[in-house]
């Protein structure tokens, strides 16, 4: 009789090698479009065009493209921190079941943080100054409902540790000034974890931070995707990092996608002239 073994499931939700076709998406755009007013207008044309794009669970997807192609306005699109006086948008943007277009900016305020959580370029400046980094984290888990006084206070210390920080008890008294760049960006990763966002939008999260820790940053994204099943839009012009690392790629020129796919495909066949300018230029 053959032996059979009982193999538990594994908690690691997929890897890019994966079909990802059943499983559940926690961003769904759908024909996004976004103008900015026209006295503030550098360019012609709306910044997104049309734009459709998908982050699965446990995904990372990455956007790619020349510089003013549109990718931080769409970013900042998803959670809604555009300013309503400078734009107008048109389309989709479904989060669970909701499409954030519709809400109201009380709605999408309470949605920002819990639902969809943001990484920038400059982390040291995403951190509130005056506070310490202990008070900023317990404060998002008080705010998620996640824990109150020495609750808040130890989960504040496993989010510090799960995002590649060392000694997180002394960390809980500094402030931001007191930090590298490297060490600020693992604590806005570490706020995300708190506020247990199923989607994390990151725009060029590693370009201020020194070439060591950059990889550093990007593989700790890695990782935690595939032990917490969040969601990754990532924006990077690190080609190399996007074939290590990513899923799916949107390629993005002059406010629309040219090109989109699995990422070996296409890094293997472009088949739009531009995403091959962009593999060679790398
Ligand atoms: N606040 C704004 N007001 C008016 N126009 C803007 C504003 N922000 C961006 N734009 C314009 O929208 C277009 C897209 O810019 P965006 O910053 O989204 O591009 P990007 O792909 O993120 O570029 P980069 O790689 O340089 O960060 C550009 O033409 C830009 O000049
Ligand atoms: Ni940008």
């Amino acid at each position: 009789m053959p032996v059979t073994t009982q193999e538990a499931e594994p908690r690691v939700i997929r890897s890019h090698t994966q079909e990802a076709a059943e499983v559940p998406a926690v961003l769904r755009i759908q024909r996004l479009s976004v103008s900015y007013h026209a006295s503030d207008r550098r360019a012609s044309g709306p910044a997104v065009d049309e734009v459709s794009l998908e982050v699965k669970e446990g995904q990372i997807v990455a956007l790619v493209g020349e510089s003013g192609s549109g990718k931080s306005t769409l970013a900042q699109a998803v959670p809604g921190l555009l300013d309503p006086r400078k734009h107008r948008a048109e389309g989709e943007i479904w989060l669970d079941g909701t499409d954030l277009r519709r809400l109201s900016a009380r709605e999408l305020r309470r949605y920002r943080g819990s639902r969809v959580a943001m990484i920038f370029q400059d982390p040291v400046n995403a951190l509130n100054p005056v506070l310490t980094i202990g008070r900023q984290l317990t404060e998002t888990i008080r705010r998620h409902g996640k824990g109150q006084g020495a609750g808040a206070k130890k989960l504040a210390v496993d989010q510090l540790r799960r995002a590649g920080l060392p000694d997180p008890e002394t960390l809980l008294r500094k402030f931001p000034f007191q930090l590298s760049g490297g060490m600020c960006q693992r604590v806005m990763i570490a706020i995300a974890l708190a506020s247990g966002a199923k989607l994390l939008i990151a725009d060029e999260p590693t370009t201020a931070l020194d070439v060591t820790v950059q990889a550093q940053i990007l593989h700790e994204l890695d990782r935690l995707r595939r032990e917490t099943g969040m969601g990754i839009l990532l924006i990077t012009h690190d080609l190399g990092v996007v074939a290590e690392i990513a899923d799916e790629v949107y390629v993005m020129k002059g406010g629309r996608i040219v090109e989109s796919g699995n990422v070996f495909e296409i890094f293997a066949h472009p088949r739009h002239a531009y995403t091959r300018e962009l593999l060679e230029s790398r």
